[in-house]
């Protein structure tokens, strides 16, 4: 890659930089279950043994790069590698290969909080703030108003492990919504909360997608998408199929699913390989990790 003709500009201010990432899980196979067989193990070899190691491609090859001030969606079908994206991102895993590179340490919205389910939901409060950084002065400012996003006044003075999922799942947002994160990572897939949290927290997210420099968020609902996000990304498969306009991209989500759901299987992977063959690939070159800059090759 050569001078001018192919480097077009650095980039000022890149919040995330995906750099050729693939994640491949190794499922556990059953010879290794057998190892230390559980019930269903015991069970099940009985009707169908069957050994088996798998390797679950969940992302192939990715390259990404979100600025400062984007707010970006991602969609895809269940299995499409959406949540993984999070994960690397949020720095939860690892990628088999490539790189995650982001300015500061983001924070996903709901996960984030090591709480300890013995501990009443205040002391977690203390415990989760701590651990995003803030002081003690600083979550004593928010206390009150971490309780009252997470709805859970009269049960904050009891262990977490009385909570419901739900609870639990509505005390580790409002934690981890109370801290100003600069990359802010939401998984709709996360929203276990009913309706009343549903709005408190979406109260909540709007001021934080406000604040923060940029934003990626997962979700089912293209209504969602298209109200919160000024770009957005399709996966299929673990590939990238398009990144653009909201607008442009979720009409070709729902042409291709809807292909999908009348049987039209061919026309459905010929317009997902005719898309992708005209997808412009970003090629990020010299990503040092000291500086967090990159260069982009459209
Ligand atoms: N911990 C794991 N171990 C093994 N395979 C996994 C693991 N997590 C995800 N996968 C697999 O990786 C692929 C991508 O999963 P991922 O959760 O990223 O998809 P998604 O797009 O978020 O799906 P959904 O819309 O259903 O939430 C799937 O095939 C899934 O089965």
């Amino acid at each position: 890659m050569s001078g001018d003709s192919t480097v077009p500009g650095v980039l000022a201010d890149p919040c995330v930089v995906a750099e050729n990432v693939a994640m491949k899980y190794k499922v556990i196979s059953t010879e290794e279950q057998a190892k230390t067989p559980s019930l269903g193990w015991k069970f099940l070899r009985r009707i169908k043994p069957n050994p088996n190691t798998v390797t679950v491609n969940a992302l192939n090859e990715l390259s990404l790069i979100v600025r400062r001030g984007e707010s970006v969606g991602v969609i895809g079908r269940n299995g499409s590698g959406k949540s993984t994206l999070m994960k690397l991102v949020s720095g939860q895993v690892r990628p088999t290969s490539g790189a995650i590179h982001a300015t500061s340490t983001p924070i996903m919205l709901g996960v984030n909080a090591a709480l300890v389910p013995e501990l009443a939901g205040d002391q977690n409060v203390i415990l989760g703030g701590l651990a995003m950084g803030l002081t003690m002065e600083e979550i004593e400012a928010r206390f009150d108003e971490i309780v009252e996003v997470s709805g859970l006044e009269k049960s904050i003075h009891l262990p977490m492990k009385s909570y419901s999922s739900g609870m639990g799942a509505r005390l580790r947002f409002a934690i981890a919504a109370c801290g100003n994160p600069e990359i802010l990572l939401v998984d709709e897939a996360l929203n276990t909360g009913d309706a009343q949290f549903a709005a408190r927290s979406k109260r909540r997210m709007d001021e934080l997608r406000e604040k923060a420099g940029c934003v990626l968020l997962v979700s089912h609902s293209l209504t969602t998408i298209k109200d919160m996000t000024g770009r957005v990304v399709w996966l299929d498969k673990g590939d990238l199929i398009m990144d653009g306009e909201p607008k442009e991209v979720t009409k070709k989500y729902m042409e291709f699913t809807k292909l999908l759901a009348k049987g039209n299987n061919n026309s459905a992977f010929e317009l997902r390989a005719e898309l992708r063959s005209s997808l412009e690939m970003v090629n990020v070159v010299n990503a040092p990790e000291s500086s967090r800059s990159a260069q982009v090759v459209r």
